[in-house]
């Protein structure tokens, strides 16, 4: 299985259950492994055979920006949602950290994993 990643993809947005959380905008950081098979556009050199990281980073950047979530696990759940729906993805790994909110750690946060590894 080919594996197209994107590391640290941070992003602004509301998050998080406490009154100060819902005032103040806060970075989220993404990892994300999607399998993909990269021989067809290996062997044409060709974009439009390829998952695109850019178009992926684009679409959530744009999601995450406009959401308000409580939980991190919502926000981890609707993110592999997108990738799997809207870029044909049948698996994704998300390892999302929420940096500084957790005093005497650098971040805290969850990975998961989604749909079938073939
Ligand atoms: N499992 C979770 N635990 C906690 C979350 C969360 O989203 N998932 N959120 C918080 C607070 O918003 C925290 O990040 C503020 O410091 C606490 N625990």
């Amino acid at each position: 299985m080919d594996i197209v990643f994107i590391n640290d993809l941070r992003i602004d947005t509301i998050i998080g259950i406490y009154d100060w959380e819902r005032e103040v905008r806060q970075t989220v950081s993404l990892d994300l492994e999607m399998s993909s098979d990269i021989r067809q556009a290996a062997a044409t050199d060709d974009i439009q055979y390829a998952l695109n990281y850019k178009s992926v980073a684009k679409r959530l950047i744009e999601f995450i920006e406009g959401s308000e979530f409580l939980l991190v696990e919502t926000m981890a759940e609707q993110v592999c949602d997108i990738v799997r729906s809207e870029f044909g993805v049948a698996w994704v790994k998300l390892c999302l950290r929420k940096p500084g909110a957790l005093r005497h750690s650098r971040d805290v946060g969850l990975i998961i994993e989604r749909g079938e590894r073939f």
